[in-house]
């Protein structure tokens, strides 16, 4: 099968502190896998070099069979909430998702963004403006302008983070259609009834001094 990421020996160092030591990891296409592991394991930091927004110290990484985050190419492929959250202060909850969808190419009134609403428990929060919505609104409407866009890999960061029992549940089961769709998955997690809600394998990564 072929591989949507193929990560050979990555080493990533900050100063003198060694995060990720030789790892090697193969997501084939259709594939969901979580990464797991305490805090400071460096799941965050091998997401950001899987999305090309960080370069590792050593060690080489392929999305695609290319190099990772050049060009609008990739950008066209992965879609990731691993980038620091950004919005437009004067743009709707819905203006938001309409935005994305229509510069992907997308129909706003096809019924995508209004079934992603209702799964997101978003609906009644349209019509808000980012700033005013709780963290985990916020949080819902962050995976919603990510999933919104047409993909072949996402690159999630504890997407469960700040959601309630049932988002939890529901976004569990739309990141699961999705792989059974053909898309790829890799995520960080720190819930496993999540994981195992998605249907991604577990990847274990532990500190490099523990
Ligand atoms: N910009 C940075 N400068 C220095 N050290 C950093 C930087 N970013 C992360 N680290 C360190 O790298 C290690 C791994 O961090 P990372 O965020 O990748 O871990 P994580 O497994 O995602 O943790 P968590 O489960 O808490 O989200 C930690 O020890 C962290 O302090």
């Amino acid at each position: 099968m072929t591989s949507a990421v193929d990560v050979r020996q990555v080493t990533v160092t900050y100063g003198s502190t060694l995060v990720l030591d030789g790892i090697d990891l193969r997501v084939p296409e259709g594939a969901a896998v979580a990464l797991v592991g305490e805090n400071g394991a460096g799941k965050s930091t091998l997401l950001r070099c899987i999305t090309g927004l960080q370069e590792p110290s050593a060690g080489d990484i392929s999305v695609f069979e290319a190099v990772p985050g050049r060009g609008a190419d990739f950008w066209r492929q992965v879609a990731t909430t691993v980038e620091s959250p950004s919005w437009y202060q004067g743009l709707t909850v819905r203006e938001h998702l309409d935005l994305v969808r229509v510069v992907n190419g997308g129909d706003p009134g096809d019924g995508h963004i209004d079934e992603l609403c209702t799964t997101l428990g978003l609906t009644g929060l349209c019509d808000s403006l980012p700033i005013t919505l709780s963290s985990g609104q916020r949080q819902r409407f962050l995976l919603a302008a990510t999933l919104v866009r047409p993909s072949r890999l996402l690159v999630l960061d504890e997407p469960e983070q700040r959601l309630d029992t049932r988002i939890k549940r529901a976004i569990a089961a739309h990141l699961r259609s999705y792989v059974r769709a053909g898309g790829t998955l890799i995520m960080a997690s720190h819930d496993d009834g999540f994981r195992v809600g998605v249907g991604a394998d577990e990847i274990v990564l532990t500190r490099p001094e523990s």
